[in-house]
């Protein structure tokens, strides 16, 4: 794996500038060479992070019809729900762009948590069966375009959190939660094998409440192990974190 670029920005607002650049220019190179762009979306802060793509140049210079939206991770709510990570997205991002609703996919509402997870899987093995989605020749589990990851202050991603099992799941897909510590505790994640698979990975952490778990990811004692679930994202091609000041506040 290659080291990853760790790029610091004073401001969350140059963040957000940096992070409309870095996605439309990998918008560009995958819909050349490959006629679409997949792309995985976190809740929490990163769809705000992403408020400068709706703006010009970005929203006329993107080639929207192309994009594919998955989602990381979801909460078992309905989703027109305050907690729903696809709603979130849907006021903060997908209204305002020219993306097709058939290209967007949400969880499916109405099942427990196993069986949406279950139903989530094969939607992707389908699009990776119709070749709407590649598959990585190394992992062999989908291989996505590009991956926006946020990070809790506890150092979880997608819902992937500390002292929970589904960090160490190597074969499924996408995995359930039912006690997740940030409510609510019902919810869906992709998993390590599925995450690390992806082309691109951008971890995009804003804010002082960050600090504590980047120190442990990317301050020196980092290599000494695994305690935090951020630690366990390590991509075939590319990972790139955004950090702003107050997140790198204890870093040396
Ligand atoms: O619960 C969740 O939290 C993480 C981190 O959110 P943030 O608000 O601290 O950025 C998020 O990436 C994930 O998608 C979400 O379900």
């Amino acid at each position: 794996m290659a080291p990853p670029n760790v790029l610091k920005f004073e401001t969350e607002e140059q963040v957000a500038v940096a992070l409309a650049n870095y996605i439309a220019d990998l918008s560009a190179k995958f819909i050349a060479a490959n006629g679409s762009f997949s792309v995985v979306l976190s809740g929490g802060t990163l769809i705000d992070t992403m408020r400068k793509l709706v703006e010009p140049p970005y929203i006329s210079s993107i080639d929207w019809s192309k994009w594919l939206i998955f989602y990381l991770d979801e909460r078992v709510v309905p989703l027109d729900h305050p907690d729903c990570n696809h709603k979130l997205a849907v006021d903060g991002f997908l209204s305002k762009v020219a993306i097709r609703d058939s290209n967007i996919y949400p969880i499916k509402e109405g099942l427990s948590p196993e069986e949406a997870a279950d139903e989530y899987e094969q939607r992707l093995k389908h699009l990776v069966a119709n070749k709407t989605l590649r598959t990585s020749a190394i992992t062999g589990f989908p291989k996505f375009d590009l991956m926006l990851l946020g990070m809790g202050p506890d150092g979880h991603v997608a819902s992937l959190f500390c002292w929970h099992f589904q960090r160490f799941e190597k074969e499924k897909w996408v995995t359930f939660i039912l006690d997740s510590p940030k409510p609510p505790s019902e919810r869906i994640t992709f998993t390590f094998p599925l995450i690390n698979s992806a082309s691109e990975i951008a971890m995009v952490v804003t804010g002082e409440d960050a600090a504590d778990a980047v120190k442990v990811a990317l301050g020196p004692h980092a290599l000494y192990g695994y305690p935090l679930p951020v630690q366990k994202v390590s991509p075939e091609g590319e990972l790139t974190w955004f950090l702003d000041k107050a997140a790198t506040s204890q870093l040396k």
